[in-house]
């Protein structure tokens, strides 16, 4: 049988970076911006020609914050965009995975999230990002949706980065500590995918590393393993000021996954490891004068 063919939509993102480092690169046929956009009416044809048997769909608009100022910006992306790959998975007979978040729920629950519990999401981001899912089923047979949550890895911002640089600017960090997640790297979504690629698995999947945190505790973790001395404080989301609302619970259980591979490591453990990578290869770049993390 022939080699089967995988395309990544958002091949330069985070989870985009972290998928070209689990998967044979011979497989791969990568799409990003600029020559590749969602919004283009090209974007459709373009996966067609490239005829692949996966696509992994990674790209979507993804600033929380932004979505509330641009919803139609937003939507455009993850929801016209997203039917428009799901058209194209379904024209060459391919399968497809959509990433979304835990931003679909509410938060109103105490209780980790199962693949069942109905969405409600709070925010634009995350209404498109529901939005999209339906789209995605919609218009592709084979299509699993994979529900990840609070993910940081190379090649891109995120939580992680931020929260390092600011150590090295601020003595003190305020962090809102009502709202409750599953932080989750990158890398280790990319090895479920690997595992869940080859699956019959359709429908919805969730896909965190294991445990949960609240965003005060991630942060204070993260200041504690780099070593710095910025002391960080917890706030209520009533004194954090952000355009978009965050649900206060998001926890995602680990469901379906178990169909097809043991749960992911603590989110403390790839925590560890990342950081552990972030500073090594800081100390192998020629120093430019940037503050070491
Ligand atoms: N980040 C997170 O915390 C979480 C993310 N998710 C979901 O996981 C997926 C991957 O996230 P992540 O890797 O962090 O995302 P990133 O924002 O790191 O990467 C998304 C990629 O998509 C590209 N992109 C944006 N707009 C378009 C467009 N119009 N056409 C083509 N490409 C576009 C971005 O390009 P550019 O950088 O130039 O804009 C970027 O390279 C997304 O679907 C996201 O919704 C789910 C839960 C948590
Ligand atoms: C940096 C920072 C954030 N916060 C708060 C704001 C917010 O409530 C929470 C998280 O902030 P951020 O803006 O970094 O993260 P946010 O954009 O909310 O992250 C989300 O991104 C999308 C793409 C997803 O899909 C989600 O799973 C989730 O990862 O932490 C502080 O209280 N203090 C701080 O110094
Ligand atoms: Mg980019």
């Amino acid at each position: 049988m022939p080699e089967t063919r995988i395309l990544i939509t958002g091949a330069q993102g985070q989870l985009g970076c972290a998928l070209r480092s689990v998967l044979p690169p011979e497989t791969l046929i990568l799409k990003d911006l600029p020559e590749f956009d969602l919004t283009a009416a090209s974007c459709e044809e373009q996966i067609v020609q490239a005829r692949p048997h996966v696509v992994v769909h990674a790209a979507a608009y993804t600033n929380v914050d932004g979505a509330e100022r641009e919803p139609d910006r937003a939507r455009a992306v993850n929801v016209e965009g997203t039917a428009a790959v799901a058209r194209a998975a379904q024209r060459v007979g391919g399968r497809l995975i959509y990433i979304s978040t835990d931003y679909v729920f509410d938060g109103a629950k105490d209780t980790p999230y199962t693949e069942e519990d109905p969405t409600n999401p709070l925010n634009m981001y995350g209404r498109s990002k529901r939005d999209g899912e339906a789209a995605a089923a919609e218009h592709c047979e084979d299509c699993l949706v994979v529900r990840t949550a609070w993910l940081y890895g190379h090649g891109g911002k995120n939580f992680v980065k931020t929260i390092m640089q600011l150590a090295g600017e601020r003595p003190v960090l305020e962090v809102v500590a009502d709202q409750r997640g599953c932080p989750t790297f990158a890398d280790d979504l990319a090895r479920a995918l690997v595992d869940l690629i080859p699956s019959r698995l359709t429908g919805i999947c969730h896909v965190t590393n294991s445990g949960s945190s609240t965003w005060y505790e991630f942060a204070d973790t993260i200041v504690r393993l780099i070593g710095s001395a910025t002391v960080v404080r917890p706030i209520p989301t009533t004194q954090s000021q952000r355009p978009a609302t965050r649900p206060p619970y998001s926890v995602l259980a680990y469901g379906r996954l178990g169909l097809v591979r043991a749960p992911l490591p603590d989110w403390r453990d790839a925590l560890d490891r990342f950081t552990r990578q972030i500073r090594s290869s800081a100390s192998t770049i020629p120093s430019s004068g940037a503050a070491p993390v």
